[in-house]
């Protein structure tokens, strides 16, 4: 996909509705084809690549390197805010985010899958974390951080897959951390009494401005160590590499195999988020007063939601 960036149009002429973001070891998806490489920019800077099109069965893809094309930002360097609104101002509406994990469980093995339905929140307060601030203040429920109508999707086609050895855990608890480093053994000892199942440093803030953006947003996790309160090995940036190297293929399959499944349903009030639609903007327009609001931080809503302040 990243060969031919060069000679790719920089403009693309229609509403994009799906997109992935790559993690780990994920930075190209098979057999779709890339047509545009897009370069946006956004009130909170650029996102972390560009931002490529890809077209499967005429249905376009927008796709997008977390860590940039050559791996070279740190999860607390991730401009995950510019990530969003530039995903949310081609259309995007459902986003499929990849990650790699380390795993919490005995049953949790590396290299299965997990598609997670809860977070626990161990960032630090270092990384930008909302849309909403600066003279315009919105809180968003976020109760249930991923999007189970996306979770099912990935689920059957999980299932589908059985027979290559893909095995997928329905359910379970992502702890984020700050990172970079990984955890000590008591903090890995603690986050299993707290009930968590795999831990990364990237679903967050990720999932929240997803959430203030309407969008869908759902994490494919792979398992890719024990952390260190397993009594194997301890886990290395070689181990992770290790079995995403060995995984990738299921990897990319799985993905395609969802994306697929979202393509034939790109109008879809699911794929379109519908169900999240008027969330975040009755929980912003109704709690700082006119005479308190900031026209830049409006200008900056506004380019989230257009035509926000109108209505
Ligand atoms: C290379 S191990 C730590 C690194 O891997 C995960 O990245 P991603 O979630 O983008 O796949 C994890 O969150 C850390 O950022
Ligand atoms: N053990 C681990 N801790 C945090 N992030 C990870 N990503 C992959 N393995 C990890």
């Amino acid at each position: 996909m990243l060969r031919n960036m060069t000679t790719l149009p920089d403009h693309f002429g229609k509403p994009v509705p799906i997109a992935v973001i790559g993690g780990t070891g994920l930075s190209k998806i098979d057999g779709y084809t890339p047509v545009a490489a897009l370069t946006v920019t956004t009130p909170w800077g650029a996102p972390s690549s560009p931002i490529y099109i890809l077209e499967h069965a005429g249905v376009p893809i927008a796709f997008l390197a977390r860590h940039g094309l050559h791996h070279q930002l740190a999860p607390h360097e991730v401009p995950a805010r510019a990530n969003i609104a530039a995903l949310r101002s081609l259309g995007v509406r459902t986003v499929i985010a990849f990650s790699a994990v380390g795993s919490l469980r005995e049953e949790i093995k590396p290299m299965d899958f997990v598609v997670p339905d809860q977070i626990i929140d161990r960032t630090k307060g270092v990384r930008p974390f909302t849309f909403f601030e600066g003279g315009v203040v919105g809180h968003v429920g976020f109760a249930d951080p991923f999007d189970p109508g996306l979770a099912g999707v990935v689920q059957k086609c999980a299932a589908a897959m059985r027979g290559d050895g893909v095995v997928l855990h329905q359910g379970g608890t992502v702890v984020c951390m700050e990172g970079p480093q990984f955890s000590t053994r008591a903090e890995s000892h603690m986050y299993r009494a707290w009930g968590g199942s795999i831990i990364n440093m990237s679903a967050l803030p990720e999932a929240k401005l997803a959430r203030e953006a309407e969008l869908a947003y759902q994490m494919i996790c792979m398992a890719t160590d024990y952390d260190c309160w397993h009594t194997t090995e301890d886990v290395d940036v070689a181990m992770v590499m290790k079995y995403m190297d060995a995984n990738s293929k299921n990897a990319k399959h799985l993905v395609g195999a969802v994306l697929d499944e979202l393509c034939k349903e790109e109008h879809s009030d699911m794929v379109l988020a519908k169900h999240w639609e008027g969330s975040a903007q009755g929980a912003v327009k109704f709690m700082t007063k006119p005479e308190g609001r900031n026209p830049e931080a409006m200008k900056r809503v506004e380019f989230l939601f257009p035509g926000f302040w109108k209505n």
